[in-house]
């Protein structure tokens, strides 16, 4: 495939065609904003997702599959987004991102002839002639279909001499990423849903018949499914595994209306707001022996509650609560084995309750590492251990298990039952990327084989009261960061920021500019909700000089 497709590409691009002066920039979360204006940037996406699987080649020099998952995440329904997923199942590398930056910025065919041509060429050329591999699929918002098929459109007029694709429709963000990865790692799992969810209920049911639980004992669970693509594909999983439904109720699963997506629920929602969505009142949260969970709109982030009726309290257990969990039993099975040398590393950001970061220092004893916010930072720095724990204090996170783990565990599967549960966990935790509904298992699994209820649960460590607030400025790129983004080097606030700092008990604060709206974050925490209310205003006043 040496020859350079330039008419087609042309039709497809003057078809849809960018605004006058585009200004799109691939971030954290890959392109997001309101839907109407993401046509053009669709094709510039499709099209570096041929390229990046030309580049990608397996063994036999083909093409390995890439992804492209159409969502908008926790955004509100009228939004909607793109990003691209790599062979393994990770997020798009860095270095290709202002790539994508560029291209969905020309405004016109011949800029961005200029730029694609020369990479197709150099790639394909390489290929032996074998066409780039492609997997789609897009949440269930109301837009989804619109910009979906603006891709198809592009792949149906290039033809099978230049692209296989797959089009799969409502997908979850994570069964999307498990999907790419199968394709190109057969090892990895059957790249279909119904592989996806045969892999969770077969390790899940395996891990429970090891350690002798009844399903009946299993922790009920209500899950807010934001009215988003969660609902159906939790359903669509609970067909597959009909022994665990009567475990599970679902609420938010209107997925009929549009407009329902991500409002007054979701884990978004729950998270920010510290309170009970719609659909779940104290009565139902506060039930014995219940667990509520939020996943957000592409199920990719979970959180999970309850309220308190003894002290009328909502009890938040989030990204921070749901690692501490994870690693607790990670390290209690572990203890049971007779020797191991694995690296165990938990990795948080700079947005993580400090009484979280304190637990895992003093109480579990395990490194803790600081990344910057945007789960790819995390995923990297999780790779570096042999079980690399990671989670945003917002709820997107997984656990990582590298192949040391899988042979340092075989040599104990046959004498340990703890050895084969960790083994088995590598397959009900998704090893690609955040996933609500493989994390709300493991999470059911945990409590379970510790024996804790969400009570005991919420009483690991008490967090810090903390308050996050947002102060639009002038220019936000002047906000420049160091220290995993705990410190500002511009502009030139940073020492006074420390003072009010040292003179808060456990005070901590730090202002960065977000990855995703044109704003700055100021996180505070402190030891009291009084002191923590003031530093924050303190530190938001410096913040404002510059608004
Ligand atoms: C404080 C916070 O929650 N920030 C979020 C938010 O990033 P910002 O760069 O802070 O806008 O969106 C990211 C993508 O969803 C997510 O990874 C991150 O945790
Ligand atoms: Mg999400």
């Amino acid at each position: 495939m040496s020859n350079f497709p330039s008419q087609t590409l042309e039709c497809i691009f003057n078809k849809y065609p960018p605004p006058k002066n585009p200004s799109f920039s691939y971030g954290t979360a890959g392109f997001r904003m309101n839907a109407s204006k993401l046509d053009s940037v669709m094709f510039s996406v499709a099209c570096i997702a041929i390229v990046r699987s030309l580049s990608c080649l397996n063994d036999s020099n083909e093409p390995q599959t890439i992804g492209i998952m159409i969502t908008a995440s926790h955004n509100p329904p009228e939004d909607n987004g793109v990003k691209i997923v790599d062979p393994f199942g990770d997020m798009l590398p860095q270095n290709w991102e202002p790539l994508a930056t560029q291209l969905s910025n020309c405004s016109s065919y011949k800029d961005f002839e200029s730029i694609i041509k020369p990479l197709w060429i150099k790639y394909s050329s390489n290929t032996l002639n074998k066409p780039a591999s492609l997997v789609i699929a897009r949440d269930t918002r109301e837009s989804g279909p619109k910009l979906l098929n603006i891709c198809i459109d592009l792949f149906d007029s290039l033809t099978n001499k230049y692209i296989t694709y797959k089009n799969f429709n409502e997908l979850t963000t994570p069964e999307l990423h498990y999907i790419t990865r199968s394709f190109n790692d057969s090892s990895f799992g059957i790249p279909t849903e119904l592989g996806y969810y045969n892999k969770l209920s077969n390790s899940l049911l395996e891990i429970l018949k090891l350690n002798n639980i009844n399903i009946n004992s299993l922790i009920n669970t209500t899950v807010d499914a934001a009215n988003g693509v969660g609902a159906d594909k939790l359903i669509s999983f609970l067909k597959t595994s009909p022994s665990l439904k009567s475990k599970f109720q679902l609420v938010n699963s209107n997925t009929n209306d549009p407009l329902a997506l991500n409002v007054k629920c979701g884990a978004d929602f729950v998270k920010t707001n510290q309170k009970l969505p719609n659909g779940i009142d104290s009565k139902i949260a506060s039930n014995e022996n219940t667990l509520c969970a939020s996943f957000d709109g592409d199920a990719d982030r979970l959180v999970c509650y309850f309220f308190d009726k003894l002290n009328n309290k909502f009890i938040l257990l989030d990204g921070d609560k749901i690692a501490i969990l994870l690693s607790r039993l990670i390290s209690f099975l572990i203890s049971k084995l007779p020797s191991n040398n694995l690296k165990i590393g938990i990795i948080q950001t700079a947005y993580a309750n400090g009484a979280s970061t304190n637990y895992i220092i003093n109480d579990l004893k395990l490194p803790s590492i600081c990344a910057k916010t945007g789960v790819k930072h995390l995923h990297h720095e999780a790779l570096k251990f042999d079980i690399g724990i990671y989670f945003e204090a917002n709820g997107h996170g997984t656990v990582l298990f590298s192949d040391k783990f899988s042979i340092e565990l075989k040599k104990f599967e046959n004498d340990y039952s703890s050895a084969k549960t960790l083994l088995l966990l590598k397959d009900l935790i998704n090893q690609t990327v955040g996933d609500a509904l493989s994390d709300l298992l493991a999470v059911i699994v945990s409590l379970s084989i510790l024996n804790i209820d969400a009570n005991e649960w919420s009483n690991t460590y008490h967090d810090l009261p903390n308050k996050l607030a947002k102060v639009v400025v002038k220019d936000r790129n002047m906000f420049v960061t160091t220290d995993a983004e705990r410190k500002l080097v511009e502009p030139p606030i940073q020492k006074f920021i420390d003072e009010l700092v040292v003179n808060t008990t456990f005070g901590r604060s730090f202002v960065r500019p977000s990855g995703t709206e044109d704003a700055v974050r100021v996180y505070a925490e402190a030891a009291t909700a009084e002191e923590c209310q003031k530093l924050s205003d303190e530190v938001v006043k410096l913040v404002e000089n510059y608004s």
